[in-house]
C-alpha cells in the first residue's frame, strides 16, 4: 500500500484561538483533493495549519518523511517593480515549462511585473504544480482567471476535465494537490473529494 503524504487528524487549527475545524482528511500521491466552505469558515487556516504558518491546538498532522510542499496563497505576492521575466522566475521555482499552454507561454519572456493579475495568478499556479513539491497547497486559485483562463486550470489540474482541444500537463503521478475555493462548481471540476469546512 503506498503510504498517504499527509493525515489531519481531528485538528482544530487558528491563531491563538480556534477558528477551524476538528477536520479529518487525508491525502494520498496522484490525488487532488478540493476544500469548499463560506468566506471565513477556516479554510486558509487550515492550509496555513499544514504549512506550519497557523496554531495547531489539538488534533495532529501527519506528513510523510521530508514531504516537499509548495504553496500558493490567495493574494500572491507580487513587488511593484521586479524586473524579472517569466522564465527567470519559473528558474528560481526550480519549475519545468513543459507543457505549458501556449496562452501561458507568452508570459516567459515578459517582466512578471508587467503581467495582467490573471497572467501572473495561473502563472505561480503552474510554477508551483510544475516544481519539485510533492504537496501543492492552492488557495483559490481562481483569483483574476477569466473563464478562458480557468478552463486552462482546470486542464492543468485534471488533465482531461477541460474543453476539447486543450491538453496541458503540469501535474505529476506522485504528486497530491489541496485546493480551496469558496466555488463548489470549480471545485467539482478538477477534485476526486471535496471537504466542507466549517469554523469552530
Ligand atoms: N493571522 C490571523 N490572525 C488572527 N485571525 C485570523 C488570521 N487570519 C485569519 N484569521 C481569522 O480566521 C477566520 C477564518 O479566516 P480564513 O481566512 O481561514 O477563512 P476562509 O474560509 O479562508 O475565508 P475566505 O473564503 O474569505 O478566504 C476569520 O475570522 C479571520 O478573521
Amino acid at each position: 500500500m503506498t503510504p498517504a503524504l499527509l493525515r489531519v487528524e481531528e485538528l482544530v487549527a487558528g491563531y491563538g484561538k480556534p477558528v477551524v475545524g476538528p477536520v479529518s482528511l487525508t491525502l494520498e500521491p496522484g490525488e487532488v483533493v478540493g476544500l469548499w466552505g463560506a468566506n471565513g469558515s477556516g479554510k486558509s487556516t487550515l492550509l496555513n495549519a499544514i504549512a506550519e504558518q497557523a496554531d495547531i491546538l489539538s488534533g495532529r498532522i501527519r506528513r510523510a518523511p521530508a514531504l516537499t510542499l509548495a504553496y500558493q496563497a490567495q493574494h500572491p505576492v507580487r513587488l511593484a517593480t521586479l524586473p524579472l521575466t517569466g522564465a527567470e522566475f519559473l528558474r528560481y521555482a526550480d519549475a519545468s515549462s513543459t507543457g505549458m499552454p501556449a496562452a501561458l507561454q507568452r508570459g516567459l519572456r515578459r517582466r512578471i511585473d508587467r503581467l495582467s493579475g490573471g497572467e501572473y495568478q495561473l502563472l505561480c499556479v503552474w510554477a508551483a504544480l510544475a516544481g519539485h513539491a510533492e504537496l501543492v497547497l492552492l488557495d483559490e486559485p481562481t483569483n483574476n482567471l477569466d473563464p478562458e483562463r480557468e478552463t486552462l486550470l482546470v486542464e492543468m489540474l485534471a488533465p482531461g476535465r477541460a474543453a476539447p482541444g486543450v491538453a496541458v500537463r503540469a501535474t505529476r503521478a506522485r504528486r497530491a494537490v489541496l485546493v480551496v475555493s469558496h466555488t463548489r462548481a470549480f471545485l467539482e471540476r478538477v477534485c476526486s473529494r471535496v471537504i466542507e469546512i466549517t469554523g469552530c
